[in-house]
């Protein structure tokens, strides 16, 4: 299966995504020769997920490594425009330092340690998610598993696989999944228009709903377990996550719905001791007022478009990393 990100070292080399902007309508790969052309891709959300974006990091400092040669100082320059492309998504940032690391040695070992990066994120997925699966089949009776998710967690959030969708992929395989609902995810649509094409790409039993109704979702007894991803997580096991996932969280708490949070350790960032220190990335307005293009406000229309909300740790069932669980009620 085509990894949602990859090097191709033909032609002088190139980083090559699948254009998460066609799905679903149309799968296309694109090649991205320059920093520039990644920060674009990564700024419209062509390539988007923490881990994918770990990923991009490393190796757009392949990239400027290449472009530039022995300039280091031009090679850090574009480094910094990479991690700072989106400012949330803690592997970003992440992945572009780890990459630099290696650049005393030379353009090789930096793209040595992109690629390892690579093969390691899809284990360290598999890992996260196998956990998190097997948490939900000791804290929930019922079986098959009814699941609800938010945004893309899948293998086109990561290189591969996937953390929070990569909870169905394990339970899916088992024949524990009786449906999952997929929320759409206003405003740019990661679940109707990513997750809904990977599930049904898996197999899997699903329903795409307004990110509204899930609270209704979870109230009138259709939900089991919510699962989701995350974009970086403080020290005390706060969440920051795409934008809807707060109150989602306070409906699963009031509801007795475990709220489970799958991410790989590289998401932690110790260095934040809470989630009142996270930046959220907030983007553009017609995002809000356009759908498909189509303006649907007024002209002139003020909007608020934060990408991601911050979940207390204290609404959290468990966050589960490759380590097993991290923080939250099931510690
Ligand atoms: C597996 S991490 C996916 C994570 O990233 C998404 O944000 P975006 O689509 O803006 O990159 C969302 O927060 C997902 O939970």
């Amino acid at each position: 299966m085509q990894r949602t990100i990859d090097w191709d070292d033909s032609g002088g080399g190139a980083v090559v995504i699948i254009d998460q902007c066609a799905l679903p309508g149309t799968y296309r790969t694109l090649r991205l020769s320059t920093p520039e052309e990644l920060v674009g891709a990564i700024r419209r959300l062509a390539v988007r997920g923490a881990p994918a974006l770990g990923a991009a990091g490393a190796l757009g400092v392949v990239l400027a490594a290449r472009v530039h040669g022995g300039d280091r100082g031009a090679v850090h320059a574009d480094a910094e425009r990479i991690a700072a492309a989106r400012p949330t998504a803690v592997n970003l940032r992440r992945g572009v330092e780890r990459a630099l690391a290696a650049l005393p040695e030379g353009p090789e070992a930096v793209l040595a340690q992109a690629l390892a990066m690579l093969d390691e994120d899809a284990r360290v997925n598999r890992e996260a998610s196998r956990h998190a699966a097997d948490l939900l089949l000791r804290e929930v009776g019922r079986r098959p598993l009814r699941l609800l998710t938010h945004c893309n967690t899948g293998r086109l959030a990561a290189v591969e696989w996937g953390t929070a969708l990569g909870v169905v992929w394990h339970l899916h395989a088992d024949g524990q999944v009786e449906y999952v609902l997929a929320d759409e995810t206003r405003p740019l649509l990661q679940g109707s228009r990513l997750t809904a094409w990977e599930l049904a790409e898996a197999g899997v039993r699903y329903r795409v709903l307004p990110d509204s109704a899930a609270a209704s979702a979870l109230a009138r007894g259709l939900v089991d377990a919510v699962v989701v991803g995350a974009d970086r997580i403080a020290a005390n096991g706060d969440v920051a996550n795409k934008v809807g996932t707060y109150p989602l969280a306070l409906a699963a708490a009031h509801h007795g719905i475990p709220f489970v949070v799958v991410a790989p350790s590289s998401t932690v960032d110790t260095a934040l001791p809470d989630g009142t220190a996270i930046v959220i990335e907030e983007r553009a307005a017609d995002e809000v007022t356009c759908v498909a293009g189509v303006p649907v406000s007024p002209d002139g229309a003020e909007v608020f478009n934060p990408a991601f909300d911050v979940t207390p740790v204290d609404l959290v069932t468990a966050v589960v990393t490759e380590d097993g669980v991290l923080a939250g009620r099931a510690r």
